[in-house]
């Protein structure tokens, strides 16, 4: 079973509460927040205060992708916020296995983010205890880019090592998702797919959203 997490990057900010109603009618599994902080990479977006806000208006699960330096700071934040699912990326991360434990002490599920050129050795000796790993199949900061191509043998060599450990772990894939690509990248492993242009630029955001869930 595919799982579906319209990122709102691409969404209009200023009608935020009605843009996740549309997917939210659509059959969307979680909404995606990505939380960008000027530094880890070169835009920044919103923090707690709004995804707070926004935990009023949806009972829809929220996945927080955080590309922020020292995350383990504001982690507690993005929890009190409301957050379902915390993602940090490796390379933010200084003492990595330290921070999955951070996160997962609030009851809250660890998801840990590679940026493209970042290998899946680097998370060989973490990955028994995460829930989720995220390949960015863009390079983390801006929406509406390109799906990498070499990402799809990474989802690959993923997949190969959760199977040989036997674990139940989901793979996010986020950058590039549009209806045309989702059913081969499903096939290499990956199970919840983050969109954020291919929905929130599309003039009936609900039936995307509903199109995406059917493929
Ligand atoms: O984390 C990010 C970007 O850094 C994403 O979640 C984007 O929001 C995906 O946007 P599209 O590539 O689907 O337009
Ligand atoms: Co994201």
């Amino acid at each position: 079973m595919i799982k579906i997490a319209p990122s709102v990057l691409s969404a209009d900010f200023s009608r935020l509460e009605e843009q996740i109603k549309l997917v939210e009618e659509g059959g969307a599994d979680y909404i995606h927040l990505d939380v960008m902080d000027g530094h880890f990479v070169p835009n920044i977006t919103f923090g707690a205060p709004v995804i707070k806000m926004l935990r009023k208006v949806t009972q829809i699960p929220f996945d927080v992708h955080l590309m922020i330096e020292n995350p383990d700071r504001y982690i507690k934040d993005f929890v009190d916020a409301g957050a379902d699912i915390i993602t940090v990326h490796e390379e933010a991360s200084i003492h990595l296995h330290r921070t999955i434990q951070y996160i997962k002490s609030f009851g809250v599920k660890a998801g840990v983010a590679l940026n493209p050129s970042t290998s899946i050795e680097n998370i060989k000796y973490v990955i028994d205890e995460v829930d989720m790993v995220l390949i960015m199949t863009v390079n983390p900061g801006f929406g509406g880019q390109y799906f990498i191509e070499q990402m799809k043998e990474k989802i690959i060599d993923l997949k190969r090592l959760i199977d040989s450990k036997n674990l139940n772990i989901d793979i996010q894939v986020d950058g590039g998702i549009k209806l045309d690509n989702i059913k081969e990248i499903a096939s290499y492993g990956a199970n919840i797919f983050v969109a954020g242009s291919a929905i929130f630029n599309s003039s009936d955001i609900t039936n995307v959203t509903r199109m995406f869930k059917n493929l």
